[in-house]
């Protein structure tokens, strides 16, 4: 199934909106500290509505915790600089999507880490800053899914 993974995440709305994400389309919600908030947060239990229990959802203390317990065949670094439009990827289910952070993004850091194997862009008009979050990872998650024919747990 498919992987979202969230490096770091600032504001509770947005992981609440992707614990949705991952209810409705089966993907798993991969989370890496630091979080910005606390999993009680009302903004999170909000977005999350009454799907959190519907979302398989892993907190990990770091990225490379992350990656051991994943251990990624192949990882799609989300960054507004990308090369690959998300369309032109052919997605498979085993797949880990990963997103930056709120305020600043994903680090060189992590764009270099080994583990990424291409960095992918969702198009936007010229001399827009990004997309939202949650919205970026609903965008990326329903084109890989739908390439996958909705099928299976995601
Ligand atoms: C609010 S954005 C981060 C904005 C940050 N200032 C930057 O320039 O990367 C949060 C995350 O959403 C994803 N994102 C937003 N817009 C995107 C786009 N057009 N293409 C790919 N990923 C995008 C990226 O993973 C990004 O790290």
């Amino acid at each position: 199934m498919l992987r979202i993974l969230f490096v770091e995440p600032e504001i509770p709305g947005n992981t609440g909106n992707a614990i949705r994400l991952a209810a409705v389309t089966g993907a798993e919600l991969h989370i890496v500290e630091p979080i910005g908030f606390n999993f009680d947060d009302a903004h999170l239990r909000r977005a999350g509505l009454d799907y959190h229990d519907l979302a398989v959802l892993t907190v990990h203390p770091d990225l490379d915790s992350a990656w051991q317990a994943l251990q990624p065949r192949r990882v799609f670094a989300f960054t507004t600089t990308g090369t690959t439009a998300h369309t032109d990827v052919d997605w498979s289910d085993d797949d880990v999507l990963m997103f930056g952070k709120e305020s600043e993004g994903l680090s060189d850091e992590h764009k270099n880490d080994p583990h990424v194997t291409a960095e992918v862009r969702i198009p936007m008009l010229p001399a827009r800053r990004s997309l939202n979050l949650a919205n970026a990872a609903s965008i990326a998650v329903y084109e890989a899914w739908r390439q996958l024919e909705f099928t299976g747990a995601g």
